[in-house]
């Protein structure tokens, strides 16, 4: 059987040199293109690359989508900084290029992917929630992709319950001491030296706190969930959000 031909967009950053080593190492993928700040996306082209793992920066990610899309090159993507206008723009590239799949995954960790379902199912239940992300102080963004996702899902799912605006009486506050507010849900932001990527969901309701937390200890962990996306992104085209779209998480 022929071996996918995979490329690495941001090759020489913290994930993606993970993701060099990972596809390296998969039997049924050959890395065709390692490419880094100011290398040529026409490389992906000339090494007939059939997916690309893009692992770069908020300002870097749609032009290096679009030209993926543009020459049929599928696309499995870490990268965070997604708004809704900027989604709108790649399913436009997209509907002109029937058959090219993007993978956009807020986060590649299984248990991740697991604490967004579980917060998800938990939201309707407690009249309180809110999220505290820790990450490595070199982390451009903030929120972290993975909270602002988390946070949106629940506030989708206490909508859904018909469950109001959550109870808080602060009436004077030091800017930012209540964090950022996502879809109504509170999130606060760590920067700490020492740190990868941790998440903690808070869930309280009169007499009892519901604590969801997931580690990324390294970015190894990463990488299952990258594998998988490569593997499965070109069996589905147009715009897949979220890595649970290739997972049987009710099975
Ligand atoms: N979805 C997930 O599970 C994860 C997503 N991330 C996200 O992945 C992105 C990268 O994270 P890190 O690897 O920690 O950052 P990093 O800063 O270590 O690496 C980014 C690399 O991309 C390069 N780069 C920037 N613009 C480029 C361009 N136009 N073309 C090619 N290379 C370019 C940089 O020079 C750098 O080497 C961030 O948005 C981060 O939030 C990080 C970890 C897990
Ligand atoms: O920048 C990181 O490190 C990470 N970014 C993603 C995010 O913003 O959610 C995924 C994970 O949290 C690590």
């Amino acid at each position: 059987m022929s071996k996918l031909r995979v490329a690495v967009i941001g090759a020489r950053g913290r994930m993606g040199s993970e993701a060099v080593r990972a596809v390296d190492a998969a039997e049924d993928m050959e890395l065709v293109a390692a490419l880094g700040r100011g290398d040529k996306l026409e490389t992906l082209t000339e090494t007939g690359a059939q997916v690309a793992v893009e692992l770069t920066h908020p300002d870097a990610v749609l032009a290096n989508l679009e030209f993926c899309v543009r020459n049929g090159i599928h696309a499995v993507v870490g990268t965070t900084g997604w708004t809704e206008e900027r989604l709108a723009t790649l399913r436009d590239w997209l509907e002109s290029a029937p058959g090219t799949g993007v993978l956009i995954a807020p986060n590649f960790g299984i248990g991740a992917v697991l604490t967004m379902r579980f917060a998800q199912q938990a939201a309707r239940f407690f009249e309180s929630v809110e999220i505290v992300e820790l990450h490595h102080p070199n982390k451009a963004d903030a929120p972290s992709g993975t909270a602002a996702r988390t946070a949106q899902l629940i506030g989708d799912a206490r909508h859904a319950a018909g469950l109001g605006p959550q109870p808080d009486a602060t009436s004077s506050a030091l800017e930012g001491a209540r964090g950022a507010d996502v879809a109504g849900v509170p999130v606060h932001s760590v920067r700490l030296r020492g740190l990868v990527a941790h998440q903690e969901v808070l869930f309280g309701d009169e007499g009892e706190i519901f604590t969801i937390r997931h580690d990324s200890m390294n970015r190894g962990s990463f990488m299952p969930g990258v594998l998988l996306g490569v593997r499965r992104v070109g069996g589905a085209p147009g715009l897949t959000f979220g890595l649970e779209h290739f997972m049987d998480l009710d099975g």
